[in-house]
């Protein structure tokens, strides 16, 4: 038998049941798959169909296990699951499979399995955790869950059919948990946010249309329905091997969620954008594009992708996760820089000889602040010059005092009139004079720089472009600017995680530095999770996302009770979508359950740090690397630290380029923890006055907006911190609870 003509494949969920197996049965896994690729029909394997028809086969792994597969077509076989040999049999017409009319996605459903774990849920609930749960609309307990929907309903928002009459008996929100566990991926989507309390019409809408088949489903044609993304299996049998083996298998690398994987592989006309709230998978998915994308390269060895991110420290950790994904072949092919970085890389091609010092925005406002004080010049702040410097001046590129007369200054606070704008000028200008002098840069100075690099760089090649077309095609022909003659737009492909922190000077350089084509830019970030202070607008900086603009909804780290919490903290703000619209986090969810986030309050800072000590020392079973405490300011990190200390508790501190040691609980300012997360989460210090500073609070005297847009901030900090956590979320604070807790305290 020809083993090539062999397909296997496993069914998501499948993995987790060979996670529970005995050691020796996932050794016994990985020979059989070989075996199976090689000949099913090989007498060692036992291939037979069950139930004498259909498509459900059994084949031996070893003399206790077998592993059940649907036949999709001839050499086309998919694993659903692996059993002791007995289960098998005894409850064979308990086994349903199926493909979803809906989604048109291939489903298994034990019955036998799914009943149990419901009734081992049936026991009484727990008692309540620290916190009364929040009165709802819910059903009593012994009324059946969802008896306000027909059956009909049901499968029309894709719940799998075989379950609705176990589906029926659910009465408590544990029950259901229990089906969850070994139900198909929509069927727990769609029965979770029900039970949250969502109206058929949102689920319809929210959870279902997303994932439906855009053609009619035929539900006999299974080869088809494993081709959709609706049917999560592995798809390389590199793959298959990882899962089969189980261990620290990153489901990740395998199991897109439909949502997805479309978006990961689409075809579009021009540059995507991708949102979503916190752990939707968003890096998730620019890792996956950016594989799709290296796919369809021909082979070479140059880097024609570019993978790019706000900050040195998650750049790291993207290259690190693309390796986990493709291996040293995929990562060969990418340019994994931060964007600053890359500005800086452009800045020094074209000035080999430069020493400058690039300094950060805390350095700066030093530079700002001793230039005012040596001229005496007491009518400004140094934080608004360095804003309106940054934000309007470099933001828009302008190059003279003119220009900033007219320049928009949309969004940054108090109106300044003509005399003020010059005055404002001629101190930028001494200002940008003082750092040349002192051979220093700001990083906003060298994003400006790069982006007129680039876009000159652009011209030129575009001149070039137009010189051969009007030659008529030919590529030696004698150009004009021959110095030029060898240049190329620098990638092919452009993706972007963490888009919202990006600032225009990045933007502009980076649509220069890729040509506008179909797949040119494709940019993953959530503008609720905007930590720096541009906003910008793609449309005018040359990026048009219009009609290519997703989100995803599905939340794959943190619980539905953390989520809970942290949307109020967002509770009554408006968000951007990075292109003049508004972003919503409609239909945000987890199917993940937890515990309620605790809320903590001390009289002092003091006794709050005692607290916090206290309560990690009754966390003995967790890595203590695996929990992080999030502080306003360094100097709270560090008295965190100390106390810690006493209590005998080590801990490493996050700075810019990530955690400064490996063993120990992690601590951090707010700013550092984008991009990570962790099994338990402590978010200390949330009293006003520190969450929002009181620096920013005094702003609503004196600039309205710019208070707005501090507070906005602020918020988002600790929108961020909060939806770090995986499992358990703690939020302690001293004296008055900051404003942003007053909707949980509320609850
Ligand atoms: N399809 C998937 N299967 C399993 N795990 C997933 C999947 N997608 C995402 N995850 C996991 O969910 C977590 C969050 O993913 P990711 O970091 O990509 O989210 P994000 O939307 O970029 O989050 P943030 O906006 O907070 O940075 C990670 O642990 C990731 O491995």
């Amino acid at each position: 038998m020809n083993n090539t003509s062999v397909t296997l494949r496993l069914l998501d969920k499948a993995d987790k049941e060979i996670l529970k197996l005995p050691r020796t049965v996932k050794g016994a896994l990985y020979d059989f798959q070989h075996k199976f690729k090689a000949n099913p029909q090989a007498t060692g394997l036992q291939l037979k169909q069950l139930k004498g028809e259909g498509r459900l086969w059994s084949a031996r792994v070893n003399d206790e296990y077998r592993a059940l597969l649907l036949r999709l077509a001839d050499g086309d076989w998919l694993i659903v699951s692996v059993k002791h040999r007995k289960e098998v049999y005894e409850n064979l017409d308990r086994l349903t499979y199926g493909i979803n009319q809906i989604t048109g996605g291939i489903e298994y459903v034990d019955l036998q399995v799914v009943e149990e774990s419901v009734l081992r849920r049936a026991a009484p609930p727990r008692p309540p955790a620290v916190e009364p749960a929040p009165p709802t609309a819910r059903p009593a307990q012994s009324e059946p869950l969802f008896g306000h929907l027909t059956d009909q309903q049901l499968t029309d928002l894709g719940v799998a059919e075989p379950l609705v009459p176990v589906i029926r008996t659910l009465t408590t929100e544990d029950q259901l948990l229990g089906l969850i566990e070994y139900a198909p991926q929509l069927t727990g989507e769609v029965l979770l946010w029900l039970v949250d309390g969502k109206s058929y019409n949102d689920v319809l809408e929210q959870v279902t249309a997303p994932v439906a088949a855009s053609e009619p489903v035929d539900t006999e044609d299974f080869q088809a329905a494993a081709e959709r993304p609706a049917t999560m299996v592995t798809t390389t049998d590199e793959a298959l091997r990882e899962a089969l083996e189980g261990g620290s298998f990153g489901r990740w690398k395998v199991f897109l969620h439909p949502t997805q994987a479309k978006l990961v592989e689409r075809d579009y006309s021009g540059p995507a954008r991708v949102g979503g709230g916190p752990g939707t998978g968003k890096t998730i998915v620019a890792l996956h594009r950016v594989k799709h994308l290296v796919d369809q390269l021909p082979p070479g060895r140059t880097k024609p992708v570019l993978l790019t991110t706000y900050n040195k420290n998650l750049a790291a950790d993207l290259r690190a996760r693309l390796l986990e994904l493709g291996g040293e072949a995929l990562v060969s092919r990418v340019d994994i820089s931060h964007v600053d970085q890359l500005a800086l890389r452009v800045v020094r091609e074209a000035e080999p000889g430069s020493s400058k010092q690039t300094i950060d925005d805390n350095q700066a406002l030093r530079e700002w602040r001793a230039m005012l004080d040596e001229l005496g010049e007491s009518g400004w702040d140094a934080d608004f010059l360095h804003d309106e410097w940054t934000q309007v001046i470099l933001g828009q590129a302008v190059v003279s005092r003119t220009e900033y007369f007219r320049a928009r200054r949309a969004g940054r606070g108090r109106n300044v009139n003509r005399a003020e704008r010059a005055d404002i000028w001629q101190l930028t200008e001494k200002f940008t004079q003082r750092l040349d002098r002192l051979g220093r840069q700001t990083w906003a100075q060298v994003a400006e720089r790069a982006a007129r690099l680039e876009m000159g760089r652009e011209q030129r090649i575009q001149a070039i472009e137009r010189q051969r077309e009007e030659a008529g095609g030919l590529d030696n022909i004698h150009l004009q600017d021959g110095s030029a003659a060898w240049l190329r737009y620098r990638y092919r492909h452009i993706v972007v995680d963490e888009a919202q922190d990006l600032q225009p000077g990045h933007w502009k350089m980076l649509r220069s530095m890729v040509a506008r084509d179909r797949n040119d830019i494709f940019l993953v970030g959530d503008t609720h999770q905007r930590i720096y202070k541009q906003q910008v607008t793609l449309g005018s900086l040359g990026i048009n996302i219009r009609g290519r603009s997703a989100r995803l909804t599905l939340s794959y780290r943190t619980t539905r009770q953390i989520l809970e919490k942290a949307l109020e903290v967002l509770e009554g703000e408006s968000f951007d979508d990075l292109d003049g619209n508004s972003e919503t986090l409609a239909g945000y969810r987890s199917v993940l359950s937890g515990g309620r986030p605790e809320l903590h309050a001390s009289k002092d800072w003091e006794s709050e740090r005692d607290a916090i000590a206290e309560l990690i020392a009754t966390w003995d079973d967790i890595p203590h690397e695996q929990i992080a405490i999030c502080v306003p300011t360094n100097q709270m990190a560090q008295e965190v630290a100390v106390t810690l200390a006493h209590a005998g508790i080590r801990a490493v501190e996050i700075g810019p380029d990530g955690p400064r040691g490996s063993e120990g609980v992690h601590i951090g300012t707010m700013f550092r923890f984008k991009g990570l997360e962790y099994q338990r989460m402590i978010i200390a210090g949330v009293s006003e006055g520190l969450v929002p500073r009181q620096a920013v609070i005094r702003l609503q005297r004196t600039d309205t907006l710019r208070y707005k847009r501090e507070l906005l901030r602020a918020r988002s900090l600790l929108f961020v911190a909060a939806t770090r956590s995986r499992d358990s979320l703690a939020i302690f604070w001293h004296g008055t609870p900051s404003r942003f807790l007053e909707p949980l305290l509320a609850a």
